[in-house]
């Protein structure tokens, strides 16, 4: 791990914006990405997969360490492999979410996955987007953001995202997946989410994409 390469951690709940705003973060500073999330969500397909029951806590931390998983950011979005198979589509579904969120909530397969989060910092600088970036995995880092929006705006920028994908989904349905993911990764013993004690916190209830982008870079010029 390189120290004294700059790290940008995002935290926060399900759809609050994370994964585009770092990403678009990312892109405007030229420094690399990390989508821990995906990461949770690859071992949680592949652990499907392999059909490994989630009691089996031995064949998960194997599984973990195990399973390949790729980035390759095609300018329209960030594609994950998984295994070296294009799972990006598959990846992104609520239920995808819901079996990463359970799979994470093992303390085994959160030290599995460490040395992996930590090895995406590298110069010129990271922004990493997650659940515990700030408290767990880059607890020094100099900048820090804890993203919040409504669960209401969060279930409806979740709708209209699937709805785009033509996906058939309900909006009540939805809030309720959004509320019981959030509950079960703050109410977990290990890594629980929750912000930083030095993050900024920005809500982007009623903000537009580039204006939440801004807001985050003037932290980081700051
Ligand atoms: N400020 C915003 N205003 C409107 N829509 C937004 C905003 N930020 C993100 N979105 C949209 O909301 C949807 C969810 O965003 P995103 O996937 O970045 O959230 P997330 O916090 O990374 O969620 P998850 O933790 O479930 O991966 C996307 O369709 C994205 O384009
Ligand atoms: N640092 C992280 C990142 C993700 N998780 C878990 C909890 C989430 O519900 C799930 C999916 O993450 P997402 O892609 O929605 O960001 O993975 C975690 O525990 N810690």
């Amino acid at each position: 791990m390189t120290t004294d390469t700059p790290v940008l951690t995002i935290d926060g709940p399900s759809g609050s914006g994370k994964g585009t705003i770092s990403r678009l973060v990312a892109q405007r500073l030229g420094w690399h990405y990390l989508d821990s999330g995906a990461l949770y969500r690859a071992i949680g397909l592949a652990a499907g997969w392999a059909d490994i029951d989630l009691d089996d806590h031995g064949a998960l931390v194997r599984c973990t360490f195990d399973t390949r998983i790729g980035f390759r950011d095609d300018g329209d979005e960030l594609r994950v492999l998984v295994n070296d198979v294009d799972a990006t589509g598959e990846l992104r579904t609520e239920t995808a979410g819901a079996a990463a969120s359970a799979i994470a909530a093992i303390p085994e397969v959160r030290a599995a996955l460490k040395d992996r989060q930590r090895a995406f910092r590298q110069p010129p600088g990271l922004v990493a987007d997650g659940r515990d970036m700030g408290t767990v995995i880059f607890p020094d880092a100099p900048f820090k953001v804890f993203m919040t929006a409504s669960a209401d705006e969060r279930a409806q920028r979740r709708y209209k995202q699937l709805n785009d994908k033509g996906v058939s989904v309900t909006l009540d349905g939805l809030l309720r997946e959004i509320l019981a993911r959030d509950a079960r990764d703050a109410q977990r013993a290990v890594a629980p989410l929750r912000p930083a004690e030095d993050a900024v916190r920005i809500d982007t209830t009623g903000l537009s994409i580039p204006e939440v982008v801004e807001q985050v870079l003037a932290q980081v010029a700051r």
